[in-house]
């Protein structure tokens, strides 16, 4: 991984899909998701936008809901630092991802998925892929949703709370990874940002209280106080499922303006991730360089 400093930086293409059809046979959605991959990876109307990196929503494998976690949840088994051949996956959908990221030869960010760990306990969990399919990065949700607004919406989370915050390195960029709820902790956002990250992108799924006040508002907001692109990939909303996705994935650009979203339904938003926009804002506003730490130490603790 290099370090912060010398993170590479181009432009690329960037596609969210809002993965629509999730239904309780994981097969089906598996088979759904590769499609729609397939799909992105040959690009929108204009040439110009086929992207290098796709990324699916939060849990696209599983209906979504603490009930059904342990019943979809899969082992991936993977050890930082250790030797991981993807094919050989006990995990149905890392085999899947790994093999569609090959095969369109684009950067994939699997959505989330729930996984079994080790340990027996239950995880909310990204994976990362190469376009050769190499198993690149993996994140775990940090902070788990677990809120009750009475009248509104109560969700209690069901799997324990894991550490990691694994950042990837692609070609064209340092990308920061988080899950949905991670949003709402900007401490996991700065963190990211100042290890060099220039892209943070999140799968989440938020519901149809918080979604209209805080989708947009949060990643505006973790956008504007890190200077980077931040882009949250939502499934699509399904009246009929147990949990109503509030949808409208979007990307934000360092300077808290939405530069492509869409609405509830299935689609595929394109952006292009300009790094002069990046540049542009820290040189323009530089809170960068401004920060006093001497003033706060203990923000600055750990990182
Ligand atoms: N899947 C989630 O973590 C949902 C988070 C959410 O809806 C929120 O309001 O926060």
């Amino acid at each position: 991984m290099s370090s912060a400093s010398s993170t590479t930086f181009r432009p690329f293409n960037l596609a969210l899909i809002q993965l629509g059809q999730i239904t309780a046979d994981k097969p089906t959605n598996l088979q759904h998701a590769r499609t729609m991959v397939l799909k992105a990876a040959a690009g929108g109307d204009d040439p110009k936008t086929k992207p290098d990196l796709i990324v699916l929503p939060e849990v696209f494998n599983s209906p979504y809901g603490a009930q059904h976690f342990p019943v979809y949840a899969e082992p991936v088994d993977f050890v930082p630092g250790q030797p991981y051949d993807p094919a050989a996956s006990p995990s149905d959908s890392v085999r899947m991802l790994s093999a569609v990221a090959k095969e369109t030869g684009v950067w994939l960010i699997g959505g989330s998925i729930p996984e079994r760990g080790a340990d027996n306990k239950l995880y909310n969990t990204t994976t990362v892929y190469s376009p050769q399919g190499e198993l690149v990065a993996v994140h775990r949700k940090v902070h788990l949703f677990d809120i009750d607004i009475p009248g509104k919406i109560t969700f209690k989370a069901c799997p324990p709370p894991a550490l990691s915050g694994l950042t990837d390195d692609a070609h064209f960029a340092r990308i920061g990874l988080g899950i949905c709820y991670d949003v709402r902790f900007p401490e996991l956002a700065a963190i990211n940002a100042r290890q060099g990250c220039q892209v943070l992108i999140y799968p989440g799924a938020f519901n149809l209280t918080t979604g209209p006040l805080h989708w947009e508002l949060l990643q505006r907001a973790r956008a504007v106080d890190n200077q980077v692109y931040f882009a949250m990939c939502s499934p699509a909303r399904d009246l009929t499922a147990g949990y109503h996705a509030w949808g409208h994935s979007m990307v934000v650009d360092p300077m808290g303006k939405v530069v492509a979203g869409t609405t509830q339904d299935e689609d595929i938003v394109y952006a292009r991730i300009d790094p002069q926009t990046f540049h542009d804002a820290r040189a323009g506003i530089p809170v960068t360089t401004q920060r006093r730490f001497d003033v706060y130490p203990d923000v600055s603790a750990g990182l």
